[in-house]
């Protein structure tokens, strides 16, 4: 398989490093100041997995000279989306599938939208990983999961073919039969989880230790049940308490928002919180403690 990364970041060069590692032909699409820092540093995986060295990199700046694409591995943050579209473009034009793996659900309508539903299949992550200074990504925790599955049934093939790949990859893959519930499921999580931990500027442990604090991230995971519902996901009661994983996490665990943060990084937060508050607005719902917390995180967006 033919696999072009959009996105040399944190997931990119994760899942592009541990496709190339078992044997798939990697592509790596970036832009110019990326592409200095690869040619100088090499691209390279630091992992509690065990750490690999991306060798023969193959890196272009120009979407169209990758040829015969099979499927594109969409991973930039969610303000960056529309930058990728006439990319994106170019290499569905090209028969390649799409696989966006950003937090959030926004993306898929968008993408849907640019080059057609049959090309976007649904995809998300359970990982934690960053760039160093090196711009090598460097892989935390114990988990690395991969989630997609199809989104019409025009993808049974194309998944079918990343089931194989990923049975050969050093990653944790799940092929879903409703990738449309998890998304939403991670979406769920992810509000409140980024919402929380990038409002107090603390990471779960301290959170979790303050009922008030807490109670805040919990009605918030309640809020986006109702808003997948309303969606017209069947997110349940359950589902919000095996999700609830806030409860869990370690101490020190925090979101990639909240790193971001303390980073002074640009936030996601329009593309999730925003985002959310966009689809409650359409749907008529009222969902006032992701307004308040959405209003709270938003000076630190960029
Ligand atoms: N990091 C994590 O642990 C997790 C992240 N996620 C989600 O995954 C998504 C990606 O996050 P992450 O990998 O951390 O982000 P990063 O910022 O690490 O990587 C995104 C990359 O996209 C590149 N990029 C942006 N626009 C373009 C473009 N037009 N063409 C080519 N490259 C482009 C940026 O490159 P440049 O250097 O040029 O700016 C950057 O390297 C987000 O939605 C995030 O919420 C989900 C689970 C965990
Ligand atoms: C919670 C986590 C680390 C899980 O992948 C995540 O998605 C994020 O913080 O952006």
């Amino acid at each position: 398989m033919h696999i072009a990364v959009i996105g040399a970041g944190a997931l990119g060069l994760y899942y592009g490093g541990r496709f190339q590692e078992a044997g798939a032909k990697v592509t790596f699409l970036v832009r110019e100041k990326r592409a200095e820092q690869i040619n100088e540093n090499g691209l390279h995986i630091k992992s509690t997995k065990g750490d690999y060295t991306i060798e023969n990199v193959e890196i272009t700046t120009k979407a169209e000279e990758i040829a015969d694409p099979d499927l594109v591995l969409l991973s930039v943050k969610g303000y960056h989306l529309p930058g990728t579209l006439d990319d994106v473009k170019i290499l569905a034009d090209k028969g390649a599938f799409i696989l966006p793996v950003l937090n959030g659900i926004e993306h898929i309508g968008i993408l849907q939208q640019a080059v057609g539903k049959d090309a976007v299949l649904g995809g998300l992550c359970f990982i934690m990983a960053t760039l160093d200074e090196k711009g090598h990504v460097v892989h935390s925790g114990d988990f690395d999961r991969l989630v997609y599955g199809e989104l019409e049934p025009t993808q049974t093939n194309i998944c079918q073919q990343l089931d194989e790949l990923a049975k050969q990859s050093n990653i944790q893959a799940q092929h879903s039969d409703d990738i449309m519930l998890e998304l939403w499921k991670k979406y769920m999580f992810i509000t409140a989880f980024s919402g929380i931990t990038t409002a107090t500027n603390l990471p779960i442990g301290p959170v979790r230790e303050n009922k008030d604090t807490f109670r805040v991230a919990e009605i918030m995971l309640d809020e986006m049940k109702q808003l997948a519902n309303k969606c017209g996901s069947e997110v349940t009661e359950k589902d919000v308490e095996s999700e609830n994983n806030l409860l869990e996490l370690d101490d020190e665990a925090t979101s990639s928002m909240h790193q971001d943060r303390r980073k002074g990084l640009t936030l996601e937060v329009d593309h999730l919180q925003g985002g959310a508050l966009r689809l409650a607005k359409a749907k008529g719902l009222d969902v006032p403690y992701i307004d308040a917390v959405h209003g709270i995180i938003k000076p630190f967006e960029s």
